[in-house]
């Protein structure tokens, strides 16, 4: 099966965001990721529900919102109004996940959740039916361009398996440092959807880089 990629945007040149997404939507694209960070959670300020429904009105691809912030409750409602697909929550950031996954589910968006490198994959067992995709951070949240972080495969493994003995067939989604080193190594380990930003937007020829990561 072809490998599905998810831009990450936090890697894209923000002035001329328009034409960055249409370049990897021409180059292959099949979702768009994009990273929303409070300063809070993690220790950097990116975007909001405005960037999320200005790309609504540019673009009809699918659009994977990854929220880094505390407390995300707070702007559930607002980035369904706003236009997301996919909504993902830091299990860490909230204390009553079951609550914010209803919240995302409520608005018919589909609800993941996120895990830190250091969260162990048992905190999903008990929302496990409420998930539609769990996200697995490759690398510690809150910069692009960082390294991926080797032990993250096993984890990837764990997951599945986790996953396989619930009988749930979801997308396990890869974010962090995800390139042609590290890609077939986490499809491998059983992830599905992969988001890359440096990888592609570092790339002059997006079709390229896309196609090389997606194997073909
Ligand atoms: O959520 C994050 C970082 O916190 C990611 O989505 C990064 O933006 C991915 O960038 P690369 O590691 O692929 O450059
Ligand atoms: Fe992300």
């Amino acid at each position: 099966m072809v490998r599905r990629i998810a831009p990450s945007l936090l890697a894209a040149n923000f002035a001329a965001l328009a034409s960055e997404v249409e370049s990897v939507e021409q180059a292959g694209a099949d979702i768009l990721h994009i990273d929303v960070m409070d300063g809070q959670f993690v220790p950097n300020i990116t975007m909001g529900t405005n960037v999320v429904s200005a790309l609504r009105s540019y673009t009809s691809s699918e659009l994977d919102v990854h929220l880094m912030v505390e407390r995300p409750d707070r702007f559930i409602e607002a980035f369904c109004e706003a236009g997301a697909d996919c909504i993902s929550v830091h299990a860490e950031a909230s204390p009553h996940l079951h609550r914010t996954l209803q919240l995302i589910k409520e608005k018919k968006v589909k609800a993941g959740v996120a895990l830190n490198p250091a969260t162990p994959i048992e905190v999903i067992k008990h929302v496990i039916d409420d998930i539609d995709f769990l996200l697995i951070m490759t690398v510690n949240p809150g910069f692009g361009g960082q390294s991926f972080i080797p032990q993250m495969i096993h984890k990837i493994k764990e997951a599945r398996e986790l996953l396989n003995a619930f009988g749930k067939e979801i997308d396990i989604e890869v974010d962090g440092g995800i390139n042609m080193e590290t890609i077939e190594a986490c499809e491998e380990a059983g992830a599905t959807l992969f988001v890359a930003g440096s990888a592609v937007f570092n790339e002059k020829d997006r079709a390229f880089a896309i196609n090389q990561l997606k194997g073909i």
